[in-house]
């Protein structure tokens, strides 16, 4: 962050992090906190004050899973839009997945979109690169040459690294930079092309082609063997379904040396595949909403640090690409707005998770798993100024048009949700205030 000629004087505040006994003051100054005992003291600066009484500062939110749809989508979204939605919901960083039109299969592609998050100067856009060349699943892409611009995150987010020896050398691979492998968990081959849902009750009723729940738990089962193997990186995304946290709590305890995390949505957190009754697309989403007893699994497995951290899927889409028939509708829904407030509702409200997990659980282990070392730091003088002000009794109606993302493909619209984040500061920029 460049010199500025402002600082920013948070007053009140009540830290989260193990460091309440420095204080709820902060001060922050050319991107860094400094000890707020300096604030007016140089009277060339001027001072812009926050009152954050009754308010948390958090470290900055980081996401470890979102689709900006830049370049080709820019219809759907683009990097400033998706980073300006990300502020709002309290994020100081974002990975932008590697599912784009041309895909981030290059060292090039993947400046262009950390550029795009430059300009948009709204916080860190750290692009994903793709495992494969166009996401076939046939060939690695440019793995090493994308690790030297940076990238340390790899996925085909949107297919599964299906073949098992492409998997196998993707993981050897990445050892190589401290990469990791981002792994969309689902067995193409267990669901014919149709699959649209969770294949149980709800689907047998509505007469929609489901996958079944272990078309995502045996490639979690698979793939947490390779990551052994091959003493390499894994991250599983979006853990939907109880198989999956089963072969998850396993698996970290049978493989050590192995490096295995994994993230859950916050919409996997709270809604259930009973939505589809009305046949609304906005609830189509790609791995599908899945029953009850799933969401209680996923729940207890991200207070208990089985699944290590939240992650967005914040899949925004065009109008013309969402109102369909619910089988032929795309698959996502927007999601960074309202991630912090369905984390609350979901693991604070019920009593499961207290806010150190959340701040855990949201900034500091997803910025460790992406190896962003200024994301995710205590707020400690010294440390970079990237926090997020939250008021954690706030509550509001999610309204899907009120909203800095381009699409409205909103699951919460009309729902009343804990509304927390009341400001946003990245790399020492106010990116976000309520
Ligand atoms: N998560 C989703 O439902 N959609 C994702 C990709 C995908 O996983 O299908 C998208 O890019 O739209």
């Amino acid at each position: 962050m460049g010199e500025t000629t402002t600082d920013l004087l948070i007053t009140g505040a009540t830290r989260v992090g193990g460091l309440a006994d420095e204080g709820g003051d902060l001060l922050v100054r050319d991107g860094v906190l400094l000890d707020p005992a300096e604030a007016g003291r140089d009277g060339s600066r001027e001072l812009v004050r926050i009152d954050a009484d009754g308010l948390l500062a958090v470290p900055g939110l980081v996401d470890l899973h979102c689709h900006l749809r830049e370049p080709g989508r820019e219809d759907a979204e683009t990097v400033a839009t998706g980073a300006a939605a990300a502020a709002r919901g309290g994020f100081t960083a974002v990975l932008a997945m590697a599912n784009t039109v041309p895909v981030t299969d290059t060292a090039e592609a993947a400046r262009h979109v950390r550029a795009l998050g430059e300009q948009a100067g709204l916080g860190a856009v750290v692009p994903i690169g793709a495992v494969s060349k166009g996401l076939d699943g046939q060939e690695l892409a440019e793995l090493g040459l994308m690790a030297r611009t940076g990238v340390r995150v790899f996925s085909d987010d949107g297919h599964c690294v299906s073949d098992a020896r492409l998997m196998r050398r993707a993981l050897e691979y990445v050892r190589a930079f401290d990469g990791v492998i981002a792994q969309h968990a689902q067995d193409p081959r267990l669901a014919g092309p149709d699959a649209c849902c969770h294949e149980g009750e709800v689907s047998g009723r509505l007469g929609l082609a489901g996958w079944p729940a272990a078309a995502e738990s045996t490639i979690i089962a698979r793939d947490v063997q390779l990551a052994a193997l091959t003493r390499s990186r894994l991250h599983v995304c979006h853990v939907s379904t109880a198989e999956s946290v089963e072969v998850l709590r396993w698996a970290k305890q049978r493989y050590p040396q192995a490096d295995i995390t994994a993230e859950v949505t916050p919409h996997h957190l709270l809604l259930t595949t009973d939505l589809l009754a009305g046949y609304d697309p906005t609830f189509k989403v790609n791995p599908p909403l899945r029953p009850a007893e799933d969401v209680e699994a996923v729940r207890a497995a991200l207070a208990d640090g089985t699944i290590d951290a939240v992650a967005t899927d914040h899949a925004p889409h065009a109008r013309h690409d969402k109102e369909h028939a619910f089988a032929d509708a795309a698959f996502g829904m927007v999601g960074l707005e309202t991630a912090l407030g369905v984390v609350v509702e979901t693991m604070v409200r019920t009593g499961l998770a207290d806010w150190e997990r959340v701040v855990e659980a949201t900034s500091t282990t997803p910025a460790r798993i992406a190896r962003l070392t200024d994301q995710g730091r205590r707020l400690a003088v010294g440390a970079p100024a990237t926090l997020t002000l939250v008021d954690p009794t706030a509550r509001a109606v999610v309204d899907a048009a009120d909203t800095r993302s381009l699409s409205r493909n909103n699951p919460w619209h009309g729902r009343e949700l804990p509304d927390p984040v009341v400001a946003t500061v990245a790399a020492g920029r106010l990116t976000y205030r309520r």
